[in-house]
């Protein structure tokens, strides 16, 4: 998956809508700027009614106290109205992410990097939705409520936070300019990580068997210190800008308190529209802090907005590589003819076909068996029919509809190296028909010549992925359980007897003759034995 570099608008449009409207964030924010507006006038009515010594303060400390508790209370609301935002924009996100993930286009997008996607690159929006977007929104309305209370009190004092405002501002854009590239580049070495780590891992008894086990672990070392690297770099960025982001903040609070002070001891050595008595400058004094208050807060939630952007640019290209799934065709329950004409298959980024201008004509209830060289596109033509192989040129029909506009055939499947689930045999049997019932599943599997497993190890025997504690030949069959199981009008069968001994594969291809019976059945197949019970044989060349 590669990500190409959108528009800033198409990314914050397709950000917004993965966070959709949340204002509940936002409004807790705002409360909090409104009480820290109240505390900032609690504290200077306090401070005057002690200063002339004529009111009691309590109605001051009263407000003081409240509006520090509101404080409290918003901080405490928002930071979990944040989240709770974030965990649903992300699990609707990831729902999306897993689907685009499952239909990306053959050869693209490996194993580790739809993995990252799924998982480091959408947590990457967490800080999006919970911090930055209701700090965003709360920025651009809280300092104007915090300047307008100001500048009731002192005008000048309003004009000196709204002037220091400049160089905050520009300070925050270069310093999110280069976040955003740094970042971009530490999540295209992270997904390289991920995809490198989950491809040894899967090949590991293969490494260890070559010795390989320190080239790879060097290998994935580079990759990891390279990310270690890119990490340290956007962090680096990201406490420089804060940095200086806070140097702006408190030169505008001293610039405030340096002019309060002077304009109320008389001691400016220019002449202002105004004089500072003592709640005033005060009350100013208390707000400055928090005019910067909610910039401070976004500035912090700055780099959340960086890495969402970076997420977005690649996830949103994974989403628009997905193709949609070609529709299952609607079960007739009659064997299908096949017609194949002048068919080439060549998968992504090869440079010959996997087939060459293949055309066959299959009968409703013919039974094929495809032979050929290693190599000549036995199983590229039953994918093709699964859509697990490209259609370069040329055309499929069945029953007389285009492959493409009749969806994938309800077709009965078995393939080479059948995946085995990490589950129980019975439920890596019933992957076929997820509904089937006792019964059904042990005709299946005795039929798919399974019964010395099912006498040693039992239907719940549990399997790992790699279906340790069965031989070659015994993943195979269940392989051909499930296509059994499936009970489909169309059997392709891929190579089912390979490495069997030559009872057992004279056993299997009983039950093949007897499956295949009513039903249209393609076999790929270096058997001469089990090509002898097809109704015809074809023979495929290799591509020059
Ligand atoms: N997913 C793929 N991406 C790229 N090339 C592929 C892919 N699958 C198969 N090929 C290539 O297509 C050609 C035909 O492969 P295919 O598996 O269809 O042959 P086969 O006749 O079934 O071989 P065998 O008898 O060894 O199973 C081979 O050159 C193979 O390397």
């Amino acid at each position: 998956m590669t990500a190409t570099a959108l528009a800033p608008s198409e990314t914050r449009r397709y950000l917004s809508g993965v966070a959709g409207r949340r204002w509940p964030a936002t409004a807790l924010l705002l409360l909090d700027t409104v009480a820290a507006i109240g505390f900032a006038g609690g504290l200077a009515g306090g401070v005057a009614a002690i200063a002339k010594g004529s009111a009691s303060p309590s109605v001051w400390l009263a407000l003081m106290l409240a509006s520090g508790l509101a404080r409290g209370g918003c901080a405490v609301l928002s930071a979990r109205v944040g989240a709770r935002d974030a965990r649903d924009a992300k699990a609707a996100l990831r729902r999306r992410i897993a689907g685009a993930a499952l239909h990306q286009p053959i050869g693209q997008g490996d194993t580790g990097t739809l993995t990252a996607a799924a998982i480091d690159e959408v947590e990457a929006i967490d800080g999006h939705v919970a911090r930055f977007l209701p700090a965003r929104h709360a920025a651009t309305i809280g300092p104007l409520l915090v300047l307008i209370a100001a500048g009731c009190a002192s005008p000048v004092s309003a004009a000196i936070m709204a002037f220091t405002l400049i160089p905050f501002i520009a300070a925050m854009t270069l310093a999110g300019g280069a976040a955003a590239d740094e970042t971009r580049r530490q999540f295209a070495t992270m997904a390289g990580l991920s995809g490198l780590f989950a491809d040894r891992i899967r090949a590991l008894p293969i490494v260890l068997a070559f010795r390989a086990e320190n080239t790879e672990a060097a290998r994935i070392g580079d990759a990891a210190g390279e990310v270690a690297d890119r990490t340290l770099r956007v962090l680096a960025i990201a406490f420089l800008s804060s940095g200086a982001l806070e140097f702006f903040a408190a030169l505008s609070v001293a610039l405030v308190a340096v002019y309060a002070g002077f304009d109320l001891l008389g001691l400016l050595p220019f002449r202002v529209p105004e004089h500072l008595d003592l709640a005033r400058a005060f009350f100013v004094l208390a707000l400055a802090p928090e005019f910067y208050a909610p910039m401070r807060r976004l500035a912090a939630a700055y780099h959340d907005k960086q890495m969402a952007e970076a997420a977005a640019e690649r996830l949103q290209a994974l989403e628009a590589s997905a193709e949609p799934l070609a529709a299952p065709a609607s079960k007739t329950g009659q064997p299908p003819a096949i017609r194949f004409d002048d068919v080439t298959i060549r998968y992504p980024d090869t440079d010959r076909d996997a087939v060459h201008g293949f055309s066959l004509a299959v009968m409703p209830g013919e039974t094929v068996a495809i032979m050929g060289a290693s190599g000549a596109g036995k199983s590229s033509l039953l994918h093709l029919l699964l859509g697990l192989a490209p259609l370069s040129s040329g055309t499929v029909t069945i029953d007389g509809c285009a492959l493409a506009a009749s969806g994938r055939p309800d077709a009965g499947w078995a393939s080479q190296s059948p995946l085995i689930l990490p589950d129980s045999l019975r439920e890596n049997i019933t992957l076929a028909r997820p509904d089937a019932d006792e019964a059904d599943i042990l005709a299946a599997a005795f039929a798919a010549g399974l019964a010395r497993v099912l006498d040693r190890r039992g239907l719940d025997t549990v399997l790992d992925a790699r279906g340790s504690g069965l031989s070659g030949g015994e993943r195979r069959r269940i392989g051909l359980a499930r296509a059994l199981l499936h009970d489909a009008p169309l059997l392709l069968l891929d190579e089912p007897t390979a490495h069997l001994d030559e009872a057992s594969e004279s056993a299997l291809i009983e039950t093949i003759m007897r499956q295949a019976r009513g039903r249209t059945t393609l076999i790929a197949t270096h058997s001469a034995r089990l090509a002898a019970i097809a109704d015809r044989v074809v023979r495929l060349e290799q591509p020059a």
